[in-house]
């Protein structure tokens, strides 16, 4: 638990799934939209640049030959998502679908109560947001866009996944943000409910955060040093 307010970061940048949602939103609501939608999205986008990468790194990740129908490249895609692997191909295709999903207004995001509140107030003091999830930056933007607690997106500046920043465990990619974001990493704080990818940001000389919410995954995992919070009420700062 924090016991102490913090000083205030320039920027927060926030986890998704397990952070400012609950896993089950993602598993439940989201996984289970793409997972019937997966076959006839790859089929009638052949010529989809994004689509045929994503076919091809699932090949090429799953040891399938270039000849593998559709059919198995979605069954690999669909193990992926049952034993929650957070491949980029898989990512990139579902986040297509869950983008024209939520324009379709299919979907609709969920964020735990205390979230909503606390971006607006940190961002009203100055706080400036931004997002690193392993889901594609094409989902997270209508992810934020659509909330049950209005568009939270106004908020965000920035948007972060493992194309343009890189795998969440390793500390290169925090890098990589921190100098996308012009910020020493000092005045960056991460929120996340999985203690590799807060040493990952920490080793790159971030703040941390690691956030347990009762019910998740995260509830009692060991988060070594890292402060954590059940709630984003207990993060609150002092002006440097
Ligand atoms: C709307 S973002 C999709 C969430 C997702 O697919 C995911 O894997 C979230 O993982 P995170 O890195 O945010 O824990
Ligand atoms: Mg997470």
């Amino acid at each position: 638990m924090t016991d102490m307010a913090e000083t205030k970061p320039a920027w927060i940048v926030l986890d998704i799934e397990g952070t400012t949602s609950s896993t089950s939103s993602v598993h439940v609501g989201l996984y289970d939209y793409a997972r019937p939608r997966l076959a006839v999205w790859i089929d009638t986008h052949p010529d989809d640049p994004e689509v045929q990468d994503a076919v091809a790194q699932t090949r090429a990740e799953a040891g399938l030959p270039e000849s593998a129908s559709t059919d198995e490249v979605v069954q690999v895609l669909h193990d992926w998502m049952d034993g929650d692997v957070k491949a980029t191909p898989l990512k990139s295709l579902q986040g297509q679908i869950w983008a024209a999903g939520f324009a379709e207004g299919d979907l609709i995001a969920h964020f735990f109560p205390d979230v909503p509140p606390a971006l607006r107030s940190w961002h009203s003091g100055g706080v400036r947001l931004a997002v690193f999830s392993s889901g594609s930056v094409k989902s997270q933007q209508p992810w934020f866009r659509h909330s049950d607690a209005g568009d939270l997106a106004i908020l965000i500046e920035q948007y972060f996944d493992t194309v343009n920043a890189g795998p969440k465990r390793e500390a290169v990619s925090y890098h990589r943000i921190a100098g996308a974001l012009g910020c020493a990493g000092d005045r960056l704080l991460f929120l996340s409910d999985v203690p590799a990818e807060l040493d990952a940001a920490s080793q790159a000389g971030w703040g941390t955060t690691g956030v347990r919410r009762p019910g998740e995954p995260s509830q009692n995992a060991d988060f070594g040093a890292h402060p954590t919070v059940a709630s984003f009420d207990e993060l609150t700062f002092k002006e440097s």
